[in-house]
C-alpha cells in the first residue's frame, strides 16, 4: 500500500485517534498520585476533569464548605491534571502567602494578548508584577484616598437621592442593582473623571456590560473549566482565549477608556482621579542603568500600564464593593439590634463632625466591625490562589509543593470555620472588637487576601463602603419584606465574585429624616 493509501485507511485513523486519546489520558492523569504519595487526603480525581466535574453548576460557597468539612484544613484537589492544595489552616496560609511569598509570587494565568489586559496587575507575573505593583501602590496612600474621597462623597449624595425616591415609591430596594449603580458611578468618577448617572437604571450600558463581565453565561457551562484545567493549552489557542475571556462587554470598557485616556493625556486640566494619580506615581518610577537613574518605562508603555490598571480597577472595584454593600444592607435588615447600635454610633459621632467626611468615617469603630463581619460572612472573592514559582517544602517536608502547582484558600470555608469563628453562622460584629480580634490568628481572615499580593484597592474600598454606609444608616432604616430571603442567596456557577440574588430589602426613613 502506498502512503496515500495508508493515510486514507480507516484503520490508520482509528489508530491515530486512539493513540492521541491515550497520550492525552496519560497526561491528564499523570499527576494523580501527587498528594496521596505525600499522605495528604483529598477527593478522588477523575480523568480529564480531576475534581472539577460539575463545578460549573455548583453553588461555590456551599460546595467549598462541604469539601473542607470532609477533608480538613489541608487537602489535595485537582483542577484537571493540576494539583491544587486547598488550605484553611491559618499557620500554613501565613507561611505560604506571606513568609515564603517569594515561592508563590504569581497567580495561575494564561497568556492574554489583548493590549489593555496584558498589563493587568492581577494577571501579571514575576518581576513585571513586582515593578508595576510598586509603581501603582502610591496611588492608594492616605493622602491620595483623601483626594478621591471628595469625589466619592458626591456619588454618595446621588445614591441617597435615589434611595429616597425608592423609599417614597415602593418602600423597598433591589439592593444589588442599586449598589452596582453606585459603585459604577464611584469608579467612573474616581478612575476616569467621568460623571455618569446610572443610579437605578437597569438598562444602562455601564451596568449591563459590567454585570456581564462578572457573571457571563459561560460561568455556568463546562467551557469555563478550560482555563483552570489546561491553562497552557488554552493559551496556545489565542483566538479561542480571546473569544472566551475578552468578551464584547469587556471591549466596551476598553474602547471607552482608550478614548478618555487619549483626551486626558492631551489636556492640562486637574481631575484628582486615578488616571492623574497613577500617571504621577508610574512616571516617577525609575531604574538604574550603567550607574544612571532613568525612567523605568517609555511614555508609550506608561500609557498602556495606566490604561490596563484603570480598566482593571473599574472591574475589580465594581462588583466586589457592590456585593459587600448588598450583604451589609441584608444583614442590617435581618439584625435590627445591630442596625440600631450602628445608627447610635454614627449619630453620636455626628455631634462632633458637621458632615460625613473622610475623618468622620475613620472615627466610628463599630462601622469597621460591622463591615469586617460582613466580609467574613460573605467574602466577595471566594477563592484566593497562588502558583508555586520555585519548589517549596513546608514543615520539614511534611508538604512538598513543586513549581507550577497551585495553592488555594477557599475564603468562604475559612471564614465559616468553627475553629477560628465559634458559631460561624451567627452574624456577630463583636468578633471584631480589639480584644476578640487579638485572640484570633489574623491569617484566618482573607477578605482582601494577604501578603504582598493582597488587594491593592483595599483602602479605597473601605473608604467607599464607610462613606456610603454612614450616610445611608443615618437617614434610612432597612427591614425585611416578603421578598427578602431568610439567608442571602448567591448564584450558582464558577463566578469570580459572589453574586447575590433576590436581594430585595425594605427601606424607610428614620423619624428625623422624614421631611
Ligand atoms: C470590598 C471590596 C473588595 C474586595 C473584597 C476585594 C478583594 C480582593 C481580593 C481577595 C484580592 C486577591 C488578593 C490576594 O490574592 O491575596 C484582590 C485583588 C485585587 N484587587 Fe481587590 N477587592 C475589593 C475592592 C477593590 C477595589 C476598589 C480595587 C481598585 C480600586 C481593587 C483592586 C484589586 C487589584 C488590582 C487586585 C490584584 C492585586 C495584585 O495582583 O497585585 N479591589 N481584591
Amino acid at each position: 500500500m502506498d502512503a496515500s493509501g495508508i493515510l486514507s485507511s480507516p484503520a490508520t485513523w482509528v489508530l491515530a485517534i486512539s493513540s492521541s486519546l491515550y497520550i492525552f489520558y496519560r497526561y491528564a492523569t499523570s499527576t494523580f498520585n501527587y498528594f496521596s504519595d505525600q499522605g495528604i487526603p483529598g477527593p478522588k480525581p477523575i480523568p480529564i476533569f480531576g475534581n472539577m466535574w460539575g463545578v460549573w453548576k455548583a453553588n461555590l460557597p456551599a460546595h467549598d464548605l462541604a469539601l473542607v468539612k470532609k477533608y480538613g484544613k489541608v487537602f489535595g484537589y485537582f483542577d484537571g491534571p493540576i494539583p491544587n492544595l486547598w488550605i484553611t489552616d491559618a499557620d500554613v496560609i501565613k507561611a505560604m502567602y506571606v513568609k515564603d511569598f517569594d515561592h508563590f509570587v504569581d497567580r495561575r494565568s494564561f497568556e492574554i494578548k489583548t493590549k489593555v489586559m496584558r498589563k493587568w496587575l492581577s494577571l501579571m507575573r514575576g518581576q513585571e508584577w513586582k515593578d508595576i505593583r510598586s509603581s501603582v501602590t502610591p496611588a492608594f496612600t492616605t493622602g491620595k484616598i483623601k483626594r478621591m474621597s471628595a469625589l466619592i462623597k458626591d456619588c454618595v449624595a446621588n445614591l441617597c437621592d435615589r434611595v429616597t425616591t425608592f423609599t417614597e415609591k415602593d418602600g423597598k430596594i433591589d439592593a444589588k442593582l442599586t449598589f452596582s449603580a453606585f459603585t459604577m458611578d464611584v469608579i467612573a468618577r474616581c478612575a476616569f473623571g467621568l460623571k455618569i448617572d446610572t443610579l437605578g437604571m437597569k438598562d444602562d450600558p455601564f451596568i449591563t456590560n459590567a454585570q456581564f463581565v462578572f457573571n457571563p453565561p459561560t460561568n455556568k457551562t463546562p467551557l469555563i473549566l478550560l482555563p483552570f484545567m489546561y491553562p497552557d493549552l488554552f493559551s496556545k489557542f489565542g483566538y479561542f482565549t480571546e473569544r472566551l475571556i475578552v468578551t464584547k462587554e469587556m471591549k466596551f470598557f476598553f474602547k471607552l477608556l482608550e478614548n478618555v485616556l487619549k483626551d486626558r493625556l492631551e489636556s492640562n486640566e486637574k481631575f484628582n482621579d486615578f488616571i492623574e494619580v497613577a500617571d504621577e506615581a508610574i512616571s516617577e518610577f525609575t531604574k538604574v542603568v550603567d550607574g544612571k537613574t532613568v525612567p523605568m518605562w517609555t511614555r508609550e508603555i506608561i500609557d498602556e500600564i495606566i490604561m490596563g490598571q484603570s480598566t482593571l480597577f473599574m472591574l475589580a472595584g465594581f462588583d466586589t464593593t457592590a456585593t459587600t454593600l448588598t450583604s451589609t444592607c441584608f444583614q442590617l435588615a435581618r439584625n435590627p439590634d445591630i442596625q440600631e447600635k450602628l445608627y447610635e454610633s454614627i449619630a453620636a459621632k455626628m455631634e462632633n463632625y458637621d458632615e460625613v467626611s473622610h475623618e468622620m468615617v475613620q472615627d466610628v469603630p463599630y462601622l469597621e466591625m460591622v463591615i469586617q463581619e460582613v466580609l467574613r460572612y460573605y467574602p466577595p472573592l471566594i477563592r484566593i490562589e497562588r502558583q508555586c514559582t520555585k519548589d517549596y517544602s513546608y514543615d520539614n517536608g511534611r508538604i512538598k509543593i513543586k513549581k507550577g502547582q497551585v495553592i488555594t484558600v477557599p475564603t468562604y470555608a475559612l471564614h465559616h470555620s468553627e475553629e477560628y469563628y465559634p458559631d460561624p453562622e451567627k452574624f456577630d460584629p463583636e468578633r471584631w472588637s480589639p480584644e476578640n480580634k487579638a485572640k484570633r490568628n489574623p491569617y484566618a481572615y482573607m477578605a482582601f487576601g494577604t501578603g504582598p499580593r493582597n488587594c491593592v484597592g483595599m483602602r479605597f474600598a473601605m473608604e467607599e463602603l464607610k462613606m456610603a454606609l454612614c450616610s445611608l444608616v443615618q437617614k434610612f432604616r432597612f427591614f425585611p419584606v416578603e421578598e427578602t430571603p431568610e439567608r442571602l442567596q448567591f448564584d450558582d456557577g464558577l463566578t469570580q465574585v459572589l453574586q447575590p440574588i433576590h436581594a430585595i430589602v425594605g427601606i424607610q426613613f428614620r423619624q428625623s429624616n422624614q421631611n
